[in-house]
């Protein structure tokens, strides 16, 4: 049941968290309502209809939890008109802290105060003494009287009267100062103290006296400090604990840093804008009027040496500009943020992505916010070492794109496509590596780019658009291990990084996107042209300057982007070189990929997200797939029949496809024979272990494929009375061993007849 809401303007309006008076079981159920009615919106995003306030009559009957009204109003206005440096809980939280260490910086240095203070009593006391006594034995004749006795002595002792006449007046002078009523009264009052304070001890113990000399080491302190200022010498009883390398941020530390850093002169300031505000358990954020002539983007560009000066490290600072160009925003870290790793938000919620206007969330900066990949009219590229997180950040941006189905996915795996078949659900074509089928892919996505450029020439646009995408939806083209595929020495690679940079070159506008990931990157793995037109840049750790250069924009190490520094321990650090995060530092967020597929659940949801839309592989038109099927006889889509990354027949499953149906699919259209270098690289692109090993000879490689194949067939033909050997034939000049397409298809024939 619900309260009637009263929702007129004269009463006035607040926002009140209603999930914070709900039980937790409540609260669970009514997020998961809440997350069904966001899937099936037409955005797939929270709108207007989902945490819309009922009224009473339009919920009757309904099992809604309870609400309870709290009038709190008095409350609120109240903190409305107090400054946020007295109500914000962050603010308070950022004291406490800084209280709190200076608490304790105080107390472990309390025997160096003690220390300290009983030294410049002493001074105090002694230097009240030496005055007291030269004042009331009037020593400043000392220096005449020996002059006297100098002079006389130079003239033989012929005449003593000035020495006599001196010491007189001295002696005269000092009768007088000591019978001086202040004196006497001094010297009463000082052995009445201690004949009083003696007492007490007596009477009371020491614990009672020791109060009543509380004054007594006040004036010796004073007595001190006054004359190590008149000695001119710099002594300092107390420390500052803002000063301490822990210390929680403060103005004077970060004005302190900014001079060290030569970005302030000695005698600026700049002024805190509000106080300091606690932003996460290890970090606090600051906002700073800079003096006139010093602007934000130096600030930036000083950031290392800042976070230096700041004693963190460069990940721990980050400096933003706060609006106008003489603010900034100072976040600072107590300790690394990046150290624990987080799971993606995907695998908490997946829900409907919008990969075109918010991107799909790969990683978390240093400040904790999410940070999104946009794929619209860019090229991207993905580089870094062995190891280093690509495969996992891969794993962030398939999840994301199973999770919008305006997006075709086409994966082409260059090496251990084991790694990737639990995407193949939502790809529309998946297939490990085989050059000659990427080929044919970048073949494919070339004349559906030019059909694409036709619509727009006959529209008059430059451009698709976000309203184009259920017409042309956003071809996703991801190449990882790429180096397998564009190395020089690779099959086909020329061909392969040809076609991979015309299409770098037009295509992003018309909805089509490489992805290129790619171990080790250098200009043999990176094609230039495909570099210079990726807008999207991500580098995971990486092995060298050159590397990281190869990936990032030229020079970007001396612009402080230094992916070859990320420690190789903290696994998925990135350095992201994309819309909204220009070259900033993050983490990828983890998906787990040891203990379990972490994944799973989120490509189901994208899977049956797409089967609602008819957005599933082998659901919708695919001009793409149709054009492999058409070269090859063999899909591709979901993964191949069977969903593992091996192209084969569409109409039998994977784990039925035979070396028959591979043979039979090996021939062209029109063609009656096919010579065996065909035929091992359509058994190749069927199956690994038909493909050449690494530096397998050529020899080797056809003997062994040779024996294989014949064994193969031999079983696949056991029980019928075919064998199915290759012919011979000339073409031109050369002599041809390979197959004839009638002796496969009768060889064919009679296995489907067995088995039956
Ligand atoms: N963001 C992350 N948070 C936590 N652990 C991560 C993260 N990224 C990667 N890892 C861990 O690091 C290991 C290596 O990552 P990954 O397989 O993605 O590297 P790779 O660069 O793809 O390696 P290769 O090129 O050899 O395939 C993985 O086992 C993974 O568990």
């Amino acid at each position: 049941m619900s309260q009637p809401t009263d929702t007129s303007a004269t009463t006035g309006g607040q926002v009140i968290d209603l999930m914070d008076r709900m039980p937790p079981q409540r609260r669970e159920a009514l997020e998961k309502a809440a997350r069904t009615e966001v899937q099936s919106t037409a955005s797939g995003i929270a709108d207007a209809s989902t945490g819309t306030v009922q009224l009473s009559d339009e919920v009757d009957g309904q099992d809604l939890p309870v609400i309870e009204q709290v009038d709190d109003v008095a409350r609120r206005r109240l903190r409305l008109h107090l400054p946020a440096a007295l109500v914000s809980r962050e603010v308070w939280q950022h004291r406490r802290a800084v209280l709190t260490h200076a608490a304790g910086y105080h107390a472990s240095r309390s025997h160096l105060y003690l220390g300290r203070l009983v030294k410049l009593s002493s001074i105090g006391v002694w230097s009240e003494l030496g005055s007291a006594w030269s004042y009331l034995f009037v020593t400043e004749y000392g220096e005449m009287i020996a002059e006297a006795r100098a002079q006389a002595k130079a003239k033989g002792y012929a005449d003593h009267s000035d020495v006599a006449q001196l010491r007189a007046e001295r002696r005269a002078i000092g009768q007088a100062r000591r019978r001086e009523n202040l004196t006497v009264l001094s010297a009463t009052g000082v052995t009445s103290y201690i004949a009083v304070v003696v007492a007490v001890a007596e009477v009371w113990g020491m614990a009672m006296a020791a109060p009543a000399l509380l004054p007594v080491v006040g004036v010796m302190y004073a007595c001190g400090l006054r004359e190590v200022r008149r000695r001119a010498e710099p002594f300092a009883i107390f420390e500052q604990a803002a000063a301490d390398e822990d210390a929680p941020v403060s103005d004077s530390t970060i004005n302190a840093a900014l001079r060290k850093v030569k970005v302030l002169g000695e005698d600026e300031v700049a002024e805190l804008v509000g106080p300091i505000r606690a932003v996460t358990i290890n970090a606090c954020e600051a906002t700073l009027k800079l003096p006139s002539g010093v602007t934000a983007p130096r600030v930036i560009a000083a950031r290392d040496a800042l976070a230096e000066a700041l004693n963190v490290e460069a990940s721990w600072l980050d400096v933003r500009q706060a609006g106008h160009p003489n603010r900034i925003t100072l976040w600072i870290a107590t300790s690394d943020p990046f150290a624990e790793a987080r799971v993606s938000p995907l695998v908490e919620a997946p829900e409907r992505q919008d990969v075109w206007n918010r991107g799909i969330p790969i990683g978390f900066n240093r400040r904790g916010e999410v940070v999104y990949l946009k794929l619209k009219h860019v090229m991207a590229l993905l580089g870094g070492m062995s190891r280093t997180g690509k495969g996992m950040l891969l794993r962030s941006i398939i999840c994301g794109l199973g999770l919008d189905p305006r997006v075709n996915i086409r994966l082409a795996a260059g090496a251990k496509p084991g790694e990737h078949i639990g995407y193949a659900p939502v790809c529309a074509s998946f297939f490990g590596r085989r050059p000659g089928r990427l080929d044919l892919l970048l073949d494919a996505l070339l004349v559906e780019a030019y059909r694409r450029e036709e619509f727009l020439e006959d529209e008059g646009r430059a451009k698709l658009s976000e309203k184009d995408l259920d017409q042309f939806p956003l071809e996703l083209l991801i190449i990882d291990e790429g180096q397998e595929y564009t190395q020089n020495a690779g099959a086909l690679s020329p061909e392969i990084v040809a076609k991979i940079e015309r299409l770098a070159g037009f295509a992003a506008a018309l909805n089509i996107v490489v992805v290129l990931v790619t171990q080790d990157p250098d200009k043999n793995t990176v094609p230039r042209k495909f570099k210079s037109n990726s807008a999207v840049r991500i580098a995971t750790k990486t092995g060298s300057p050159t590397q990281t250069n190869a990936i990032l924009k030229e020079g970007a190490t001396g612009n402080g982007l230094r992916a070859h520094e990320i420690p190789f321990e903290r696994k998925g650090l990135t350095i992201v070189d994309i819309d909204g995060a220009p070259g900033e530092l993050i983490r990828s967020y983890f998906i787990e990929d040891e203990e379990y597929d972490g994944a799973a659940p989120v490509i189901a949801a994208g899977r049956a997200l797409r089967e609602s839309c008819g957005r599933a592989p082998g659901q919708f038109e695919d001009p793409i797939e149709d054009f492999l099927l058409e070269a090859t006889g063999l899909s591709s889509s979901g993964g191949g029949p069977g969903g593992r990354g091996k192209p084969g027949p569409p109409e039998v499953s994977a784990a039925e496809v035979t070396v028959l149906d591979v043979l039979l699919g090996a021939f062209p259209p029109g063609v009656d024979r096919v010579p065996l270098d065909d035929v091992r690289t359509a058994l190749g692109d069927w199956d690994q272990q038909w493909a050449p090993r690494p530096e397998e000879e050529a020899a080797a490689y056809n003997g062994r494929i040779g024996k294989a194949l014949g064994d193969a067939l031999a079983e696949e033909l056991d029980g019928t009375d075919v064998t199915l050997e290759p012919a011979r034939w000339r073409d031109g000049g050369n002599r041809v061993r390979g197959y004839l397409k009638a002796d496969v298809e009768a060889a064919y024939e009679a296995a489907r007849k067995i088995r039956k």
